[in-house]
């Protein structure tokens, strides 16, 4: 049996799959918990990568690699390959002021035009021009940008500081793919190329840029002594990786038709197209896919966690939070949760709180909050699933990942939020599975392999109009009060 490994760098865990190359079928696994927080020291990445490697029972009869990770977050590195200061994550909001600068200077509609995205403080442009902005002095330093997955792929194959990786800082060793390079705002699914003049704007100097690989070529080996005791006997081959959105539309085999729905630390809608998006309102980044196609994306700063909070709220677990959701009546009887916790990205709302409006004595209840946290979760994603449709995107069913999409309550009540029918994939970590599939294409070649997608739940269509119709009012009313 011929083995290759997946690996998912996401927000909140690293996770790995080691999967047989011909079937998808998954022999083993292993996961480490990322630290919290906005930024985060990279080498926190590294080693949560090296423990999940060796929870999974390491590499040593692994084949080929691939690696997924969260998107946009700013690895800066200096002329010595050193991480100048914690990357910046795709959730940190302090880059606002700065993505409206980038978008003053050049507007909306060129941007569109010419890289199909619009800076939003999410993407790398807005955290470089926020480095420039507020820390000059690192901003000065930086010799390279990298992205996690680009930077994780760097140091399996022995580069890294100075001093403490085997093939030292060859900083022109950096590759990454079309689907993470397309979130940064400076690389262009349009044309396949960096936009060097958006850079500039963003960091004020030019910097070395991680050379962008084909979805199936070689990404270079795995350095056998970085791998330790489970070094292996021959090489294995990395692939060239992808971001967790890309991974995930891979992993599941997405096709036109397909809409896919993921609900982890972000939410996001995307599916895979043959032609480029361009969304001068910026709703929809026009990012690519990990198959050479485009993937218009949408996504929310607040989704699983928002169920965390409530459930923390209310001092239940998640599954006893989903049965408390299912008490209450859709629309949670004119309760509603607008559930911008941490900020909000879509819409473009970053200095956005929370809001739980529309009480009453009877609807003042547990069960109420409960489904109202599930249904505002699921409304911001259903207004997000409308923007990707309005790109001309054809969506015959909607495939529903993530971790919170293994909550039954989450489940029946996106059956009621969406008016297209939902499936639910048997719970899996589709990031790692796609990264895992591209490192079975690299190394047999040819065309990508076709791994059978299992489906665990299909709740029956079940559309109730009135919680999107009271959202929307309970929306509109906050983000007018924000602005
Ligand atoms: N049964 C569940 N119900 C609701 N939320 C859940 C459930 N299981 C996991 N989660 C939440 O899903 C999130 C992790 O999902 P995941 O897709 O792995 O995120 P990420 O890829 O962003 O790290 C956590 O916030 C976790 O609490
Ligand atoms: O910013 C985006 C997409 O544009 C996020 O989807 C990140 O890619 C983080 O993903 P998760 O860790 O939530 O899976």
């Amino acid at each position: 049996m011929n083995l290759v490994a997946g690996v998912d760098s996401s927000t909140q865990s690293c996770k790995v799959l080691i999967v047989d190359a011909a079937t998808g079928h998954i022999v083993r696994s292993g996961r480490a918990a990322h630290p919290d927080g906005t930024e985060v020291d990279p080498e926190a990445w590294w080693l949560a990568l090296l423990e999940a490697v060796a929870d999974a029972g390491g590499l040593a009869d692994v084949s080929a690699i691939s690696v997924g990770g969260q998107q946009h977050g700013l690895v800066a590195l200096d002329v010595g390959g050193r991480v100048i200061r914690p990357a910046l994550l795709w959730n940190d909001t302090r880059s606002a002021a700065a993505a409206e600068a980038l978008t003053a200077q050049f507007g909306a509609a060129e941007y569109a035009e010419r890289i199909g995205v619009v800076p939003v403080a999410s993407f790398t442009a807005s955290k470089l021009r926020w480095l420039r902005d507020v820390e000059p002095g690192n901003a000065a330093r930086v010799a390279a940008v990298a992205l996690p997955h680009d930077w994780l792929s760097w140091r399996l194959r022995g580069y890294g500081p100075e001093g403490s990786a085997p093939l030292g800082p060859m900083l022109d060793e950096l590759c990454t793919d079309r689907s993470d390079a397309s979130g940064t705002a400076y690389w262009s699914a349009i044309t396949n190329d960096y936009d060097r003049e958006l850079l500039l704007a963003a960091l004020g100097h030019d910097a070395l840029l991680p050379r962008v690989l084909a979805p199936d070529e070689g990404g270079g080996e795995v350095h056998a002594s970085v791998l330790g005791a489970s070094s292996p006997a021959a090489p294995i081959v990395l692939g060239p990786g992808a971001g967790d959105n890309a991974a995930a539309a891979f992993g599941l085999g997405a096709r036109s038709g397909d809409v896919i729905v993921s609900i982890g630390t972000s939410g996001t809608v995307f599916a895979v197209t043959d032609r480029p998006s361009r969304d001068a309102t910026g709703t929809v980044a026009g990012f690519a896919d990990a198959s050479g196609a485009f993937l218009p994306l949408v996504a929310t700063l607040n989704a699983a966690r928002v169920l965390d909070a409530v459930a923390g709220l209310l001092g239940v677990d998640h599954d006893e939070l989903g049965r408390l959701a299912l008490e209450a009546e859709p629309g949670a009887g004119g309760a509603v949760l607008v559930p911008w916790f941490e900020g909000e990205r879509t819409p473009n709302l970053p200095g956005a709180t929370a809001g739980l409006s529309g009480l009453t004595l009877a609807n003042t209840t547990r069960s109420s909050v409960a489904r109202a946290a599930i249904e505002g979760l699921l409304c911001g994603l259903a207004d997000g699933l409308e923007a990707v449709l309005g790109q001309g995107v054809q969506a015959r069913r909607l495939l529903l990942i993530g971790g919170a999409a293994q909550n039954p309550a989450v489940q029946a009540i996106a059956a009621q939020v969406f008016a297209l029918p939902v499936v639910v994939p048997t719970p899996g970590e589709y990031v790692a599975i796609g990264a895992a599939r591209q490192a079975a294409w690299v190394l047999a070649g040819g065309a990508a392999p076709e791994w059978p997608l299992a489906t665990v739940a299909a709740p029956a269509l079940d559309h109730r109009p009135v919680i999107r119709t009271q959202y929307a009012a309970a929306r509109d009313e906050r983000a007018a009060a924000l602005l």
